[in-house]
């Protein structure tokens, strides 16, 4: 059954009606169902279970303390990106060893704090930060575990703005360069290598990228260990997409048919760091209307949440279904649902067949779990939604809502 459901016509999350939650804690709402999570979390601990893999859930997608700590329990680690978000994953108990580092402008302090933590290892980006790392970890009197991110140059099919491992893209460090470069790693006094990492892009909706990928890190995998370097870790990244309307993408199963029979014998630990697919379809932003409005040309439903609370649509075009919180038979229009916010980019659908809301209705606006909160931001002066982790028949406040004092902390005339 899913977390998110209608029943007698109200739209539930687990046990409880949206309706009910958002009287309480005001809208817009970030609301997630912690069934979902572990469903998800579990179907890539079950999918890979025959191999040694860590499952580093990638906190970008959703860094609250409640998720982390949640997806901890259930054996998780955590790939970050930045010192924040390590001291994230360290407050909400994620243990050090199962922490990967990965990003291309990891600054002297990061890397110093990752060292005294001592994380699982760092993805290096590129030559200069390789160096970095290893003169850090020498000041420190240690080594810094490391896998260096390979750039497979294969063609995601995915949005170029999350497109990662093409030769034209910012990541990691060309495939035909790579073992030349861990040849250099293996000299450098601060650097031990462990692994290699690979991450093709996010929101794959295809097997066959991930194939591609998947071949020419196995061919690099061999490549290296004949120039007599060997590693412990293959780190194969997240990207495995998920539904938004009417996609398919590939499950964590169809991945680990796909590897697991190839590296049986390789003798290493698996690393795998899905974001998106662990919390995209646990989480719904719901949002009030507050007016409505037609011109000449367009029909516009003006909701309490905007570009602010839920960049997606602004940034790369996103489609994210809208559901009525309560059902209706009633008249359809095709409208924009737009925000508050003074842009003409600010919208969470365009020209979308919906519903005829009315001031005061309650629009769940789905597939919202991943890169919502955690892309929202304080744009014109708006207080960032709280967020609600709902267990069967009962809720929390993972989040609260900020306040306008929250808005001006730090700041002096
Ligand atoms: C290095 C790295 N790992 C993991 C992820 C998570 O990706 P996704 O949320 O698509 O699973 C990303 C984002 O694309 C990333 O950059
Ligand atoms: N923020 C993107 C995904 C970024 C992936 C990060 N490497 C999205 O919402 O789809």
């Amino acid at each position: 059954m899913s977390s998110f459901e209608y029943r007698n016509g109200r739209l539930f999350v687990e046990n409880l009606p949206v309706e009910e939650i958002v009287e309480k804690e005001g809208s817009p709402l970030y609301i997630y169902s912690k069934k979902a999570l572990v469903e998800r979390i579990r179907a890539y601990r079950e999918a890979f279970a025959a191999h040694p893999t860590l499952v580093a859930y990638a906190m970008k997608a959703n860094g609250n303390l409640a998720i982390l700590s949640l997806l901890a329990k259930e054996g998780a680690g955590i790939d970050v990106v930045s010192g924040g978000e390590l001291f994230r994953a360290r407050k909400a108990g994620v243990p050090a060893d199962k922490i990967v580092f990965a990003g291309v402008g990891k600054s002297r302090e990061e890397i110093a704090y990752a060292l005294k933590e001592k994380i699982l290892m760092f993805n290096v980006e590129s030559q200069d930060e390789l160096d970095h790392i290893s003169e850090v970890a020498v000041a420190l009197g240690t080594q810094a575990p490391v896998a260096l991110r390979v750039n497979p140059d294969v063609d995601p099919k995915t949005h170029p703005y999350i497109s990662t491992g093409m030769k034209k893209s910012k990541f990691g460090i060309p495939v035909e360069r790579a073992v030349a470069e861990y040849q250099r790693a293996s000299t450098l006094p601060g650097i031990k290598i462990v692994g290699i990492h690979q991450h093709i892009g996010s929101q794959l909706t295809e097997i066959a990228p991930f194939r591609d990928a998947f071949d020419r890190l196995l061919a690099f995998h061999g490549e290296l260990s004949r120039a007599g370097i060997k590693v412990t870790h293959l780190d194969l990244g997240g990207g495995l997409g998920i539904r938004y309307r009417s996609e398919e993408p590939p499950s964590p199963a169809d991945l680990a048919a796909l590897v697991l029979p190839r590296v049986k014998d390789l003798g290493v630990t698996l690393v795998l760091e899905p974001g998106r697919s662990i919390v995209g379809n646990a989480g719904i932003l719901v949002t009030r209307v507050l007016y409505r409005k037609n011109t000449a040309v367009k029909s516009f439903v003006i909701g309490d949440a905007g570009m602010n609370d839920l960049l997606r649509p602004s940034l790369y075009g996103a489609h994210h279904d809208l559901l009525p919180v309560k059902e209706t038979k009633g008249e359809t229009i095709k409208g924009d649902l737009v925000g508050p916010i003074c842009e003409t980019g600010d919208f969470l659908a365009t020209d979308r067949e919906m519903p005829d809301f009315a001031a005061g209705d309650l629009i769940a606006v789905m597939s919202a779990g991943a890169y919502g909160f955690s892309m929202a931001s304080n744009y014109n002066a708006r207080p960032r939604p709280a967020e609600i982790l709902v267990d069967g028949s009962s809720y929390r406040v993972v989040r609260d809502r900020e306040s306008f004092e929250d808005l001006i902390r730090g700041e002096r005339v």
